[in-house]
């Protein structure tokens, strides 16, 4: 932080950085993993930076929450079983328990200090740890999944970048332990690598990597105005070949979908995957 700005500088975006202007910093700590930062921006609320990349705002959370959570769950007919990898700040179990059907969600992040800050200075995305049917974990989500087979309906990879505790999240052989970690007609997503302006052959690469595991893989983004380039995109696979992710299988009315987000309609889940003709020909 200089002069009171927060500049976002990485080479995962290079020459260019958000900057959020901050009013006062509500914590500082090396964790385990990672440096975590919370502070209070002047016009985003409460900010929660982890090696200097911003993870999510109170502003405009919701856009990838719902996102990364919905355009998973709605394409499945019947969510009972959930898994979340990452996500400790809440705010994706708090996406997924809006679902009725959900019996269980399991939550493995791998660093206690994210859920412990969470639920101190993020209390409306912390609010989804409390529900019932939630389960944490604190340990590697790729060892916790290496253990499970055949248990998922929805696996939700919540990470943070490639560069850093998550970078097994993006490589093929995490797409096969979540592959048989799901059910028949199982679905996923994850975190796509950014978005189509700066990472396009990442993203190329992701989708490569996912079509060798899963028969139906495809890319998705949301607008988000604190992410690099203002946006973000998820791969959503399925197991089942004949399953079309593009289009939700289950929806409620309009009046419902105000009540129940902020950001996802059965309209956006549909749009989210058309892409502009420089992406749609890289991801062919
Ligand atoms: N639930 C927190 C979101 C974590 N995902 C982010 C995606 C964009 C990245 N630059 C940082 C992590």
């Amino acid at each position: 932080i200089k002069d009171g700005w927060f500049r976002e500088i990485s080479d995962m975006w290079p020459g260019q950085a958000m900057t959020l202007k901050v009013n006062q910093v509500l914590h500082h700590e090396k964790s385990k993993y990672q440096d975590v930062l919370i502070f209070e921006s002047s016009d985003y609320g409460t900010v929660l930076v982890l090696d200097n990349v911003i993870q999510c705002t109170e502003r405009d959370e919701f856009s990838y929450q719902e996102m990364i959570t919905h355009l998973a769950m709605n394409v499945h007919p019947d969510p009972k079983k959930v898994l979340v990898i990452g996500g400790g700040d809440g705010g994706v179990l708090r996406e997924v328990v809006k679902h009725p059907s959900v019996e269980s969600a399991i939550l493995c992040d791998i660093d206690e200090a994210v859920i412990r800050l969470s639920k101190k200075y993020l209390p409306g995305m912390a609010v989804g740890f409390q529900h019932p049917a939630v389960t944490t974990f604190i340990g590697d989500g790729f060892k916790f999944l290496a253990e499970k087979k055949n248990e998922f309906d929805v696996i939700i990879t919540d990470s943070s970048d490639p560069e850093g505790p998550a970078e097994s999240l993006f490589q093929k052989p995490y797409f096969e332990l979540l592959y048989s970690a799901l059910k028949d007609g199982g679905v996923i997503t994850t975190q796509g690598s950014e978005n189509q302006w700066l990472h396009l052959s990442l993203i190329t690469n992701l989708k490569k990597a996912c079509k060798e595991v899963f028969p139906v893989a495809e890319y998705a983004y949301t607008t988000i105005p604190t992410y690099p380039s203002g946006q973000i995109g998820f791969m959503v696979c399925c197991k089942d070949p004949d399953r079309d992710v593009t289009k939700p299988l289950r929806s409620v009315s309009p009046e419902e979908e105000e009540k129940l987000y902020k950001y996802y309609s059965k309209e956006i889940h549909e749009a989210a995957f058309v892409l502009p003709t420089f992406a749609r020909k890289a991801l062919r």
